[in-house]
Formats: structure tokens, C-alpha cells, sequence
């Protein structure tokens, strides 16, 4: 799905660069869930926008299922940003004047659908994450675990092929912050979604199979329990 060779990512301000990703390189099979973690400024966040388009590499490529986004146009990270990714981030990010499903229905908006398709696929959305009975109520109206649910209804009501999460637990008491999990390791499982969850609470990056960590724009693979592998025939 994605596949980054030597990235580089430096950000660069009067009489001051950062070099936020160095020389990173990294494949993501399609329909995996991967946390990444690190210290505060190692990365993660750079490395999120990387894969969703919203920015591009300083140097070195990423490709997602084959389409090199470093060289995207704003036309093209556009429609990849709208059609392929969804994102989900640790404010919501819900807008405060719109219902949930008004708030779901804005993500459909770029996908030019009718207004009644729209309205049915985020009553769907809706559905899918518990939402059903407050599709008409304000976002004031709704706890925050309620409210991330509906930042993720708004991520998948365009059936994207990528989840990536910014930290989408970190404004949740702790057992909404569980509830929140359960419900995307099973969007995960039931949709074959591919998952990148940046955190800071290791009880939420144990939680994925395949773990990151990024310190000063170095990625390290943190995945432990990997099957161990079949010692060679002649070796026995
Ligand atoms: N737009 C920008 N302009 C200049 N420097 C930036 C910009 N965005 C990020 N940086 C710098 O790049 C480095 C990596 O930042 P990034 O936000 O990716 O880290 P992070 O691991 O997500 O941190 P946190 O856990 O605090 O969110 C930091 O030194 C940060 O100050």
C-alpha cells in the first residue's frame, strides 16, 4: 500500500532549518493497523501528513498503491485527500454550527455525490459507529467519545482505504478512550481498512500488531511478538 524510500522532510524558517524525517524508509501492507509513537517533535505528525497528502517529502519518494504523491499536484493531493485517505485527529475537529450528520456529510462534499446519496451514506456512517439515534444533534450535544465517533463516521462515510489518526484518543478518559479503540480495531477487521494511529499512550500502540517509533526523524519497526520464523530445514 505504502512504500517511502529515504524521505526526507526539512522544514526551513528564517535563520533556522529542522530536519523532521531523515532518510526514512518504510512499507505498509494494505490492511494493516500500525501505531506510531515517539518523543514530542521526533516526527509523527510529519510523517502522518507525508501519507495523507497534506504535505510532501524535502527529498526521497512515498508512494501509496503505486501513485507517487511527492510529485502530486494540489489538484491531484486534492482528490487523494478526499477520496483515498480519511483522517481523524485528537481535537475532532467537528464544525460547531452543523448537526452529526451535517458534519458527516461534509466529507462527502468533494466526492460530487447527489444530496440524497450523501445523506444516506452518512446516516450509514452513522450507524456503523453507534450514532444512529443522535444523527440531529449539535456537537455541543454530544460527549467527546460521541464526538470522536462521529469525526470517524465522517473518515469512512467516503469508503477511504486508509485510516490515519492523529493522537484520536488523546482528548478521552480512559474508558472512552477504550471504547473509542474497540470500535476502530473492529472498522478495521470488518472493512479491511489500512490503519496508522499516531499516540502517545502506549496501552492504545500495544493495541496494533505492527508498531513505529520515531525519535528525531528516525523510524525504528517496535513490533515485537512477530512469529518466529521456521528455523531452516538443515538446521535441525
Ligand atoms: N510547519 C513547520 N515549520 C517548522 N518546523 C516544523 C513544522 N512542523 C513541524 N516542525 C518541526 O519538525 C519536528 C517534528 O515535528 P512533528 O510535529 O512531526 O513531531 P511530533 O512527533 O508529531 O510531535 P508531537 O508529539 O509534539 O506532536 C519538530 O522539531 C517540529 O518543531
Amino acid at each position: 500500500m505504502y512504500e517511502l524510500r529515504d524521505v526526507t522532510k526539512r522544514y526551513t524558517q528564517k535563520n533556522r532549518t529542522v530536519d523532521a524525517l531523515r532518510g526514512v524508509s518504510l512499507s505498509i501492507a494494505e490492511g494493516e493497523l500500525v501505531a506510531i509513537q515517539g518523543p514530542t517533535g521526533g516526527g509523527k505528525s510529519t510523517l502522518l501528513q507525508l501519507l495523507g497528502a497534506m504535505d510532501r517529502p524535502t527529498s526521497g519518494s512515498v508512494t501509496l498503491d503505486g501513485l507517487e504523491l511527492a510529485g502530486l499536484s494540489e489538484a491531484a493531493g486534492a482528490d487523494v485527500r478526499a477520496r483515498t485517505v480519511g483522517f481523524v485527529f485528537q481535537g475532532f475537529n467537528l464544525i460547531p454550527t452543523l448537526t452529526a450528520q451535517q458534519n458527516v456529510e461534509t466529507g462527502l462534499v468533494p466526492l460530487g455525490l447527489g444530496a440524497a446519496e450523501r445523506a444516506e451514506r452518512a446516516a450509514q456512517a452513522l450507524a456503523d459507529v453507534g450514532l444512529a439515534e443522535r444523527a440531529a444533534h449539535m456537537p455541543d450535544e454530544l460527549s467527546g467519545g460521541q464526538q470522536q465517533r462521529v469525526a470517524i463516521a465522517r473518515a469512512l462515510a467516503k469508503n477511504p482505504r486508509v485510516l490515519l489518526a492523529d493522537e484520536p484518543t488523546g482528548n478521552l478518559d480512559e474508558r472512552t478512550r477504550d471504547e473509542i479503540m474497540a470500535m476502530i480495531e473492529r472498522l478495521w477487521q470488518d472493512q479491511g481498512l489500512t490503519i496508522v494511529i499516531v499516540t502517545h499512550d502506549s496501552w492504545v500502540a500495544r493495541r496494533a500488531p505492527r508498531r513505529l517509533w520515531i525519535s528525531d526523524g528516525v523510524v525504528t519497526d517496535k513490533t515485537d511478538g512477530r512469529a518466529p520464523r521456521e528455523p531452516a530445514a538443515t538446521a535441525r
